[in-house]
């Protein structure tokens, strides 16, 4: 029996044997835990919208489904990480349980239309003996909007094994949540009318993700800082250990979330006329949960021609490298006009 180990590529938690007689199916319904278990008692609220909805495509046909939006950004483009997790569980419905995703690579061709549902279109690039390739088309409209190739792996552990180390922070319990931030702000008494509309705004927002900031911005103080952002995130609700497929494909919706923005933090005198991402990537190294607390490194490299490049690394709070993923967007910017004092 090939015992899985720490560190190898993401695939069941559970230990697997090289007879294991794969299933064609991904099983995205929540794990059949203790419904009274303290985990489970978790937010319920939010637990089918990850799950068992935004993740859980609909079979229209052979290799073709459908997926339905929950939260969609102020731009009214679909959010691009809702699209690469759709996209990467059709890709993963054909792939039996002996085999791992361990990267996947896309663009975002035109942007979503959250009037009307996606189809996912699979095309059974090959099976090999190791590496089983998928590529999706997201089509609205009789258009694509996204293109996305995604790669699955057998369980075949190496002594090459090496990893950066992980950033030391304060761990979750140390630090406040965006919506926790956002009240604080909201409670200070000197604080300007205008900007209580902006900030209630932010926390009517249903993101399914919950964020810890390590370093919280200072709402409305605009400093040049560097391009490098560290956050503590998770999926709201529970999910279980279960089928780490979905794992990835929840991580795959979490990690283009406030992602883009790490690299217009070094121009507070400029805000986005027009972002979106032009394309994403991303490679899952180890086992994991994504409805537990991971440290999102953010980093941008560079920037211009008006586009970004940001790369980011999921972490384990054990330290081990979850995933990695880098994307480039394009940013289109003006400066911030303010009013002046005299
Ligand atoms: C990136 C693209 C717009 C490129 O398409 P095109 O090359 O045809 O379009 P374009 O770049 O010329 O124009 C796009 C918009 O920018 C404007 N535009 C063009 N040139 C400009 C310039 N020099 N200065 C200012 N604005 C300019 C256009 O008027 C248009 O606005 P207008 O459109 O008003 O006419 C498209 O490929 C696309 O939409 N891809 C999908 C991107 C996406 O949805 N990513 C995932 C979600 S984004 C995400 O998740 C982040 C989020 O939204 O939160």
């Amino acid at each position: 029996m090939a015992e899985r180990k720490v560190g190898d590529i993401c695939g069941s938690s559970a230990s697997t044997t090289s007879d294991d007689h794969p299933k064609d199916t991904l099983d995205l319904k929540p794990e059949d835990g203790d419904p009274e278990s303290p985990e489970a008692q978790k937010d319920q609220d939010l637990k089918s919208v990850l799950v068992t909805s935004v993740l859980n495509l609909e079979e229209i046909d052979v290799d073709l489904y459908r997926g339905t939006h929950h939260w969609v950004p102020r731009t009214q483009r679909l959010f691009g990480g809702q699209i690469i997790g759709q996209a990467l569980v059709a890709a993963a419905k054909s792939v039996g349980d002996n085999l791992y995703a361990h990267s996947l690579h896309c663009y975002f061709v035109r942007a979503g239309d959250p009037k009307v549902p996606v189809l996912y279109q699979v095309d059974r690039i090959r099976d090999g003996r190791s590496f089983t390739v998928r590529s999706v088309r997201a089509i609205q409209h009789g258009q694509p909007i996204l293109i996305c190739q995604a790669s699955f792996q057998m369980l075949q552990p190496s002594p090459l094994q090496h990893q950066f180390t992980m950033p030391a922070v304060p761990p979750p319990e140390d630090l406040l949540t965006a919506e926790e931030l956002i009240r604080l702000y909201l409670s200070k008494p000197d604080l300007a009318e205008k900007y209580k509309l902006g900030l209630n705004k932010l926390l009517a927002i249903e993101v399914p993700i919950e964020i810890k900031p390590v370093n919280p911005p200072v709402f409305y103080k605009v400093t040049a800082s560097e391009p490098k952002n560290l956050f503590w995130v998770r999926a709201r609700g529970y999910i279980g250990e279960g089928n780490m497929k979905l794992h990835c494909c929840v991580a795959a919706y979490v990690s283009d979330f406030a992602l883009l923005g790490t690299a217009l933090l070094p121009y507070p005198g400029y805000r986005a006329q027009f972002a979106a991402s032009l394309d994403h990537a991303m490679w899952f190294h180890s086992t994991f949960r994504s409805d537990e607390w991971m440290l999102y490194e953010c980093e941008s490299p560079w920037a211009g021609g008006s586009r970004g490049l940001v790369q980011g690394r999921l972490w384990r709070r054990d330290g081990v490298l979850a995933a990695s993923c880098s994307q480039e967007g394009v940013l289109r910017v003006k400066p911030v006009t303010r009013p002046s004092k005299l």
